[in-house]
């Protein structure tokens, strides 16, 4: 896998990924979330895929094992670079999920790589005890996901770049911290909390950041996607 930074495509539909996507002239690291999948289905994937861009399929499965895993069976066909779970459904889901993610893969094909959700982004260490009711801190409840993800032999985690140093500690530095909340400084946060800079997030510890808005909202998108490759890669 490539380690650029992955362009979160929020659309709602194909023809506004494709007037996207053709002003760039490289192959590029992008996200499919639920939004973009949810009216497009899999055919959006394959179409991607075909214009020679690696895929995030964020779609965050969380459900019994059973379920995560016939799931994820079907989304190993796709043929993504990166897929996705939350952690809160536990060792035997995320097991499962991986099964399904191996037993799905072609034959000949590596299998994508798998991380978890530990807590979203746009989570406060406030409301996360307040309203799930979680009475640790939040680095302590990021950690115990990143521990128990790895427990169940998945490939890393979503987290915030602010856990990410504490993440690659704990759990190695091959296990991976993929970041989103990736916002320029002095941008708009928008509905994320815990955010970071593309600079910030190299220097403490990420190994993938997702940017959407900072990229897909600004007026010259190719002159905001290679600033945050320089400032990605020159930290
Ligand atoms: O904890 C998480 C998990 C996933 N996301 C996704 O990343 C992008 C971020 O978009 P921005 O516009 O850069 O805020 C979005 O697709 C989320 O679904 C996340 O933000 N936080």
């Amino acid at each position: 896998m490539n380690n650029k930074p992955i362009i979160a495509l929020d659309f709602p539909s194909e023809k506004e990924v494709f007037g996207f996507l053709n002003h760039f002239e490289e192959p590029l690291f992008v996200k499919v979330g639920m939004e973009l999948y949810l009216q497009e289905g899999p055919a959006i994937v394959e179409k991607i895929k075909g214009q020679g861009h690696d895929i995030f399929l964020d779609l965050k499965l969380h459900d019994i094992p059973n379920t995560v895993k016939s799931a994820m069976k079907g989304l190993a066909r796709l043929g993504v670079d990166l897929v996705n779970v939350h952690a809160a459904g536990g060792i035997q889901m995320m097991e499962g999920a991986l099964e399904g993610l191996e037993a799905g893969t072609p034959s000949g094909r590596s299998r994508a790589a798998l991380i978890a959700v530990t807590q979203l982004t746009s989570t406060t260490e406030q409301q996360m005890q307040e309203e799930q009711n979680i009475q640790l801190s939040l680095i302590d409840s990021v950690l115990h996901y990143a521990q128990i993800t790895k427990k169940a032999g998945l490939d890393g985690v979503v987290c915030s770049v602010h856990e990410a140093e504490a993440i690659r500690d704990i759990c190695g530095n091959d296990f991976l911290r993929v970041t989103p909340g990736i916002r320029m400084a002095g941008g708009d946060s928008h509905d994320q909390k815990r955010i970071a800079t593309p600079d910030g997030a190299r220097s403490d510890g990420s190994s993938l950041i997702v940017v959407g808005r900072a990229i897909t909202k600004a007026e010259n998108p190719v002159e905001a996607y290679k600033r945050v490759v320089q400032l990605w890669e020159e930290n």
